[in-house]
């Protein structure tokens, strides 16, 4: 397809939250397109390869609605105007929008996931039997983050990949494992979508999936929460209205029986000495390659490095699996009954091949650890000198730590908030790539996870 596209896409794709390549040079993009659907408005996808000035290669995937006319509706959808030649060969303008946030261009999705169509190099596979709902338009939702993700009416939410990796995202993989064991906690996987690649293997371009009507997620009930807290001059966290820790201690229960059933239904391996010394190891050298892109790391290096090193001596018996991979706040959902874990698909910035790896299930335990400490303290960005805030964001992060490990422990038998190397050492793992993502997407949060990381090294919570 056209070069002029190309252009139009290398000004608008940087702006969007789901690129990964913010502050990346780009020394060239190139892009391949097909027709999803050519009734009115005509729906292509797009893979659009950007080369990097420092010779990295990533695909994304871009789904375009098209119209003759801008339209006035779609403003805040429009990606941009390619020139192309009419029938009598004169110069006019087609109009692109991002189809994903056109309801009209939304329904071929599902269609063809009903029908198990495929289309180009597209394939769509629906789960078991599942009911897919057809003929329903899709509305983008709001809190799009690395993927953007559609809602049709109360029944589904379709999930679109943007970065292409050959491979099955983890995401897929597991709901499709988790799909058999009825687990409360998880939404079922209703089917997914994969295109070819040039290398050999397909890669994943969506999934749907249950939606969970009526839920918050954990981040704005947890967030919430902490408001109540600051808000109460002299009460403390387990004495204002909006105490957290008992939804702390369900989500710690709900975690441990998501692990206990990916543990069932997936493959399992104890860790040997070599694994450990494998996780020190990646973990310094991700350290390294975040102090390229903060360098405030600097200040931390050594610390780091022991607690690192900590690991590669650890005495702890680990039996590796699949877990969750990015696990955090925003990753779960709180219904009328309990918790449901969303998004297995790992750390967005890590190779596929790595986030099918087996890990330990402290690895999640870590991340919402992480989130915990995210939650109370993400309000000093605004009044980062107001010593009483800082000292009641660290009572309610210990509570919900505390509540978060209770029940954890008593549903699987394991408390993982003992005194453990490895604990630490993923806190700290995930403390420096959460600096990396801050610095790329919101330099003014970059301050949590770095005084993060001085608590972190010097032992405390
Ligand atoms: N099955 C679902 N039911 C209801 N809401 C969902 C469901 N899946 C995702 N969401 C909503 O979409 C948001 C983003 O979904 P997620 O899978 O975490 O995407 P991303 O990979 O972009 O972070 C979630 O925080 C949640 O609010
Ligand atoms: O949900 P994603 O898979 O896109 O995860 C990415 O974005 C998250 C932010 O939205 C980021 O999470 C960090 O910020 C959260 C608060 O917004 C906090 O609860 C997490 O603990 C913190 O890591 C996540 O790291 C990133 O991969």
């Amino acid at each position: 397809m056209s070069t002029a596209l190309a252009h139009v896409l290398r000004d608008w794709m940087p702006h969007q939250r789901w690129f990964g390549g913010k502050g990346r040079e780009w020394a060239d993009v190139s892009e391949e397109g097909f027709f999803l659907s050519r009734s009115e408005p005509v729906l292509s996808v797009h893979r659009v390869r950007v080369t990097y000035a420092d010779g990295a290669v990533e695909t994304y995937l871009v789904p375009l609605s098209w119209r003759a006319h801008p339209e006035e509706d779609l403003t805040s959808a429009f990606v941009g105007a390619v020139p192309v030649k009419d029938a009598e060969g004169a110069d006019r303008e087609n109009y692109a929008y991002d189809a994903l946030r056109d309801r009209d261009a939304t329904t071929p999705w599902l269609t063809h996931l009903a029908a198990a169509s495929t289309v180009g190099p597209m394939h769509f596979s629906p789960s078991g039997s599942s009911a897919i709902p057809e003929g329903v338009p899709g509305d983008v939702i709001s809190t799009e983050q690395s993927n953007t993700s559609l809602v049709y009416g109360q029944d589904a939410i379709l999930k679109l990949f943007r970065r292409l990796e050959p491979g099955l995202n983890p995401d897929v993989e597991i709901g499709e494992a988790l799909r058999r064991t009825e687990n409360p906690h998880i939404a079922p996987l209703l089917g997914h979508v994969e295109i070819d690649t040039p290398d050999g293997e397909p890669a994943t371009v969506a999934m749907l999936q249950t939606f969970v009507p009526n839920a918050s997620d954990g981040w704005r009930l947890a967030t919430a929460s902490v408001r109540d807290l600051y808000a109460e001059g002299d009460l403390h966290a387990d004495e204002v209205g909006g105490d957290f820790a008992a939804d702390s201690e369900r989500l710690g229960a709900a975690t441990a029986s998501v692990h206990a059933d990916l543990a069932r239904v997936l493959p399992t391996e104890a860790a040997d000495r070599d694994w450990f010394a494998a996780t020190a190891r990646g973990m310094g050298e991700r350290l390294e390659a975040a102090l390229a892109v903060v360098p405030q790391l600097e200040e931390h290096l050594e610390r780091l490095r022991a607690v690192y090193a900590a690991v590669a001596d650890s005495p702890e018996t680990v039996v590796r699996q699949r877990v969750h991979g990015d696990f955090h706040l925003g990753q779960v959902l709180r219904t009328a009954t309990g918790w449901v874990v969303l998004d297995f698909e790992g750390e967005p910035a890590r190779p596929l091949a790595e986030r099918r790896q087996l890990d330990s299930p402290m690895r999640d335990v870590a991340g919402m650890l992480r989130s915990f400490d995210y939650a109370a303290r993400h309000m000093l960005v605004e009044q980062p000198d107001d010593p009483q805030r800082a000292y009641r964001a660290q009572e309610w992060a210990v509570r919900n730590r505390g509540a978060f490990c209770a029940g954890y422990s008593a549903a699987s038998g394991i408390d993982p908030c003992g005194d453990s190397p490895l604990l630490r050492a993923f806190e700290a793992d995930k403390a420096v790539y959460e600096c990396v993502y801050e610095a790329r997407n919101r330099p003014n949060w970059l301050m949590i996870p770095l005084q993060s990381l001085s608590r972190l090294t010097a032992g405390e919570a």
